[in-house]
């Protein structure tokens, strides 16, 4: 019987171990340009490692994930972190799960808001783009270069995501 997971609502302090979120946190907030622009300043950090590593901007176009979702698999990236930052404002889920001797353990299953981003540190074990009740937009930061840069691992059973929304 595939394992039921629960949904998490997107917090700093959960979603710790496996990165951080990035969303308007007035703690990190000052005005520049005259007073006119509100600074969100240094919200996560890109973490890009091996030779010829470079930073690259992307947009992810997610399509709709319907639910209740069969999780078989998780990745990760080696070789740098990997951040998610929707554009059109609808929620979606952020997929993490700790790693067990080189494998995924335990999924954990956050609903993030419009406004809330992740940055899945490098090698975090984590599900791809999961959009959630329409096409949604994503700006990504993460890595481009040389050598393997994706790990996926399929579980031997799979968990049921319920539906988020
Ligand atoms: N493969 C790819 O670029 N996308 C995944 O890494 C993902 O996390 O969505
Ligand atoms: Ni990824």
């Amino acid at each position: 019987m595939p394992h039921l997971l629960t949904i998490e609502p997107l917090t700093e302090a959960a979603f710790a171990p496996f990165g951080t979120v990035i969303e308007a946190d007035p703690a990190s907030m000052h005005l520049i340009n005259g007073g006119s622009t509100e600074r969100f300043h240094a919200l996560a950090y890109a973490d890009m490692t091996g030779d010829g590593a470079r930073v690259i901007i992307n947009i992810f176009r997610g399509q709709p994930r319907s639910f209740p979702y069969r999780l078989t698999m998780m990745e990760r990236h080696p070789l740098g972190s990997q951040s998610f930052s929707p554009i059109g404002g609808g929620p979606w889920l952020a997929v993490v799960a700790p790693d067990d001797g080189g494998k995924p353990g335990l999924p954990r299953v956050f609903l993030a808001t419009g406004s809330q981003g992740v940055n899945y540190g490098r090698n975090v074990w984590h599900h791809p783009l999961m959009a959630v009740d329409a096409v949604s937009d994503f700006l990504v930061v993460d890595r481009d270069g040389p050598g393997n840069n994706l790990v996926e691992v399929f579980y031997d059973e799979p968990f049921i995501i319920p539906n988020p929304v």
